[in-house]
């Protein structure tokens, strides 16, 4: 196995600039590719998750062209794509896979959609009763209610569908998305909760972009005008990961920082900027601009005996990707950190409620998990020196973790699997840390 040492830092500070983000970047990808004319899309994250989604519009066949490294121009086809037959390999990203299985099921065609063995886990029945509510022909080609699927051609009826939204918001995104392209006026029913909303808000605002309007009911219903296509807006700008700017932030806080952030700001569309607040709340002093977020906790850092940060406790479904940053972040605070209401994480990358708990455990933290909620108290003394975290194939994992070497040193194993959103962060994350 390859690890990734990292020596014990003393303090942080620095300015980073951050790769585009993935929840918006895959959402332009598609978009652009169902929309009318070419889309220049400027500073896309270039990433494990935006490769498969590249990869498939490709085999789809729409015309991508290198501009420079992170712009591309996408020819949009219009509201289909030309070629109706193919496999579709979509790794572990939930936000190729579930918009794709929606879009292809309304658009018809023969299609096959598989990703790596985690994503055959990670449950998508939610929006498969959905879409066979319209008339749309899915078969389940492993286990019942998870990738992998066969997607057959069907005539689409138009009809009010009915949507379960507590186990990912991205089934709803990947309809909202979808519908349109029947051209008639559809609605949605969202039964029961609906989680991770400023995904959905997100989605939207996208959608909006690209001239096709959603009217938001309440979070209740959705109901979509007919008659609306996608245009291209020209040219579009994807902005700065938020969920990438947390370990950053973190780290200005328990580092000392200052920290700053360059690509998410007051302007920013996506709900992980709130992550700053939670970090405020901890005691951080945090300043925003337009296009930056800077942390810092003047006095802070050297030792993790050193806490001065406070401990919280935090319903988290709106930041549930930020939130696991707290979660190694509450190693350096005073008291006992809960984050709530985060049951989603158990069917993302890993068992993450579960991973996290079995981590934090070997830097000596007392740490007690629920079905939905992981409650962290740091050891009385130091933090374990040189654990070995093991990162079960979750970017967020390896990244989380690295804040550990504002205390001790710490070893991250598979420090690679960092490749789904953020491959140089390792890089990025040795500029802002004193060492
Ligand atoms: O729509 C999106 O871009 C995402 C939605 C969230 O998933 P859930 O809705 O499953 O919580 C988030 O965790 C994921 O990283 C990206
Ligand atoms: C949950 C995540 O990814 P996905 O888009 O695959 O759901 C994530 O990036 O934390």
């Amino acid at each position: 196995m390859n690890w990734l040492d990292l020596p014990v830092a003393t303090a942080s500070q620095g300015i980073v600039q951050l790769p585009g983000s993935k929840s918006i970047s895959n959402r332009i990808l598609l978009l652009a590719a169902l929309a009318n004319d070419v889309t220049r899309v400027r500073n896309l994250l270039i990433s494990d998750d935006t490769a498969r989604m590249l990869n498939a519009l490709g085999i789809l066949g729409v015309i991508i062209d290198t501009i420079d490294q992170s712009d591309y121009d996408v020819k949009g086809c219009n509201g289909s794509f030309p070629i109706k037959q193919a496999d579709l390999f979509l790794g572990n990203a939930g936000t190729a896979f579930r918009p794709l299985v929606a879009v292809l099921s309304i658009l018809g065609g023969h299609y096959r959609l598989s990703g790596i063995p985690r994503m055959h886990e990670r449950p998508i029945a939610d929006l498969v009763n959905a879409l066979r509510q319209l008339n749309a022909e899915i078969t389940y080609l492993g286990n019942e209610g998870f990738p992998p699927l066969e997607i057959k051609p069907a005539k689409i009826q138009n009809t009010p569908v009915t949507i379960k939204g507590d186990v990912s918001s991205q089934f709803l995104s990947g309809l909202l998305m979808a519908l349109p392209l029947t051209g008639q006026t559809s609605t949605i029913n969202v039964v029961g909760t609906l989680i991770s909303k400023p995904y959905v808000e997100l989605t939207l605002a996208l959608m909006a972009r690209f001239g096709v309007h959603a009217i938001n009911e309440n979070w209740q219903s959705f109901i979509l005008p007919g008659a609306q296509t996608y245009q291209s807006p020209g040219e579009i700008f994807v902005e700065g990961d938020a969920s990438s700017a947390s370990y950053f932030l973190a780290a200005g806080a328990i580092g000392g920082g200052p920290v700053r952030v360059v690509g998410v700001g007051t302007e920013s569309l996506q709900g992980d900027v709130h992550f700053a607040d939670a970090l405020e709340q901890m005691g951080a002093s945090i300043k925003m601009g337009k296009n930056w977020i800077e942390s810092s906790f003047p006095g802070n850092g050297k030792t993790a005996l050193n806490r001065r940060l406070k401990a919280i406790e935090l319903d988290c479904n709106h930041i549930p990707d930020a939130a696991m940053t707290l979660a190694t972040t509450a190693l350096f605070a005073q008291g006992t950190t809960t984050l709530k209401n985060i049951a989603s994480w158990r069917v993302k990358e890993t068992d993450r409620i579960s991973a996290m708990a079995k981590e934090l455990r070997k830097l000596g933290a007392h740490v007690e998990e629920g079905e939905d909620f992981i409650r962290i108290t740091p050891p009385a003394t130091t933090l374990t020196p040189h654990a070995s975290i093991d990162t079960y194939d979750d970017h967020r994992m390896a990244m989380c973790f690295s804040l550990v070497s504002l205390g001790v040193p710490v070893r991250i194993n598979d420090p690679d699997c960092v490749a789904k959103t953020f491959p140089d962060y390792f890089e990025k994350f040795a500029t802002i840390v004193c060492t």
